[in-house]
């Protein structure tokens, strides 16, 4: 802090022992703020990102000890929690598991998870119950997909597949669904419970992955892996030194669950209520599917002139990033201009503020205009480069972004091909930050069979 202050970087004086937590909400730029007892240097310029990071390669930024020693339970020793040669090792062996090839293979296997949820929603329709959560439902149905297209594992109640999934959701409530003060000195010890609770289903998720891996070994004679993201990655790339351990598998496994069911349910929720809230794009995009496919099965070839789906998810991803922020460590001092970040200082980039920025995006910053992607694609006419990041920047940037976008593809489509979607009275807006960006209470809608 002291580094940080000499060097030219001011903020709001800290108390004792919250820090700055309650005055997080300002419209400030760039400033120190303290999360409890840690500071971090606050960062929502694009231009001083842009700096900051020049030069600066993914295995030089280290990972914020804060927030690791939390999240351990969650993420083990998965591509977040490493660093340095570590992570480019981890990052080395999975990359090929998301390449356009193998994603295509994965596409099939999420067609029933989703029509199953969609049988579901007919069915309480048919009983007089047309408001539906889907918010819930989602996310249910991403985890189911989740498991599938990451693990192969088949996902019936009772299974691993669904055992799995309850205890990796119950850790994240343990952890970020309640009020729990991270950078805190002590916190862990105001909710003794809670840190023990994540702790044990921290064990009994790794034994249950462990007990999974293995059984792959001894049925695997090294020849082809299996299709799916855990028999890509135990394959590693056939290079001395390139594989994972078991426990560096179960940390990745533990990492795509977290990093991926959660996200992309939240980019197809948060697009369900504003294609409720804004009809004419509803129907636009329920044009586009029909004029590809026809009444008939989606060809996943054809995915990518799903143009307007794919305006729409970037324009959602601006208004309700699921992923708000992403942080770093500096492991080395950085110069930008004539300022000084110390070796050590954590780093906030705060996205979601990037991304309701006028003076980067304009008056209408706060509308939902999909066509700001049609003339320019990548940024939506945001000034600055650096001013549009759902998925991160750099070397770190998120894995799983192709991932995403082909679930959200085939899910939206099937649902917009059965269903239309309006608002319901009892919907209560309150975007909420819970490690992602979440609807607080909920997203019910009203759900009409076409
Ligand atoms: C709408 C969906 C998603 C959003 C908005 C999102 C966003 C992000 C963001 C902002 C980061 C941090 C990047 C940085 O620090 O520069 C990240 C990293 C990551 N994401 Fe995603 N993500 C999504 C889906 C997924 C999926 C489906 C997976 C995997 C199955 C995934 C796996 C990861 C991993 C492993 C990292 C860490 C990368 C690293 O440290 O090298 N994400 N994501």
């Amino acid at each position: 802090y002291r580094k940080l202050k000499k060097n030219g970087f001011v903020g709001p004086i800290p108390s004792f022992p919250m820090g700055n937590i309650r005055e997080m909400t300002n419209n400030r730029k760039l400033f120190i703020y303290w999360l409890g007892a840690e500071p971090f240097l606050y960062v929502a310029d694009p231009e001083f990102l842009r700096k900051m990071s020049s030069g600066v390669v993914g295995k030089s930024w280290g990972i914020v000890k804060v927030f690791k020693n939390n999240r351990e339970p969650m993420f083990g020793s998965g591509m977040v929690m490493v660093e340095g040669d570590d992570w480019v090792r981890h990052r080395h062996v999975i990359t090929p598991a998301f390449s356009p090839s193998h994603l295509k293979a994965m596409a099939s296997l999420m067609v029933e998870p989703a029509t199953n949820m969609l049988d579901k929603w007919a069915t309480l329709i048919n009983s007089g119950k047309p408001e539906i959560d889907v918010e819930r439902e989602i996310t249910t149905t991403m985890g189911e997909i989740t498991a599938v297209t990451s693990f192969g594992l088949s996902y019936r109640d009772g299974s691993s597949g669904s055992r799995l999934f309850e205890k990796l959701q119950a850790v994240q409530d343990t952890l970020f669904n309640s009020n729990r003060y991270e950078g805190v000195p002590f916190s862990k010890w105001m909710c003794p419970k809670k840190t023990l609770e994540a702790k044990r289903l921290g064990k009994e998720i790794d034994q249950l992955l462990i007990s999974i891996i293995d059984a792959r070994k001894s049925c695997w004679d090294g020849s082809s892996p299996r299709n799916d993201l855990l028999g890509l990655m135990m394959n590693g790339d056939g290079q001395a030194g390139m594989s994972l351990s078991t426990t560096e598998l179960v940390g990745e496994c533990k990492t795509f669950f977290f990093s991926g069911y959660e996200t992309t349910a939240l980019a197809l929720s948060w697009t369900l209520l504003l294609l409720a809230m804004y009809p004419d794009w509803q129907n636009q995009l329920r044009d586009e599917v029909r004029q590809l496919f026809g009444d008939g099965q989606i060809n996943f070839e054809k995915l990518t002139d799903l143009i307007k789906m794919e305006w729409v998810l970037k324009e959602v991803l601006r208004l309700y990033s699921p992923a708000p922020n992403t942080q770093r460590q500096a492991r080395e001092d950085i110069k930008v201009d004539d300022l000084v970040i110390p070796n050590g200082t954590n780093i906030w980039i705060d996205i979601v503020s990037m991304h309701h920025d006028p003076t980067l995006w304009g008056d209408d910053v706060n509308d939902f205009r999909p066509d700001r992607f049609k003339d320019d694609n990548l940024y939506g006419g945001c000034k600055h480069k650096m001013g549009y990041l759902p998925f991160g920047f750099g070397g770190k940037m998120c894995i799983g972004r192709n991932l995403t976008l082909m679930e959200y593809k085939v899910v939206l489509t099937l649902m917009l091909t059965r269903f239309s979607f309006s608002l319901s009275p009892s919907y209560r807006h309150s975007p909420a930050f819970m490690f992602s960006l979440r609807p607080k209470y909920g997203l019910p809608l009203l759900v009409e069979r076409l």
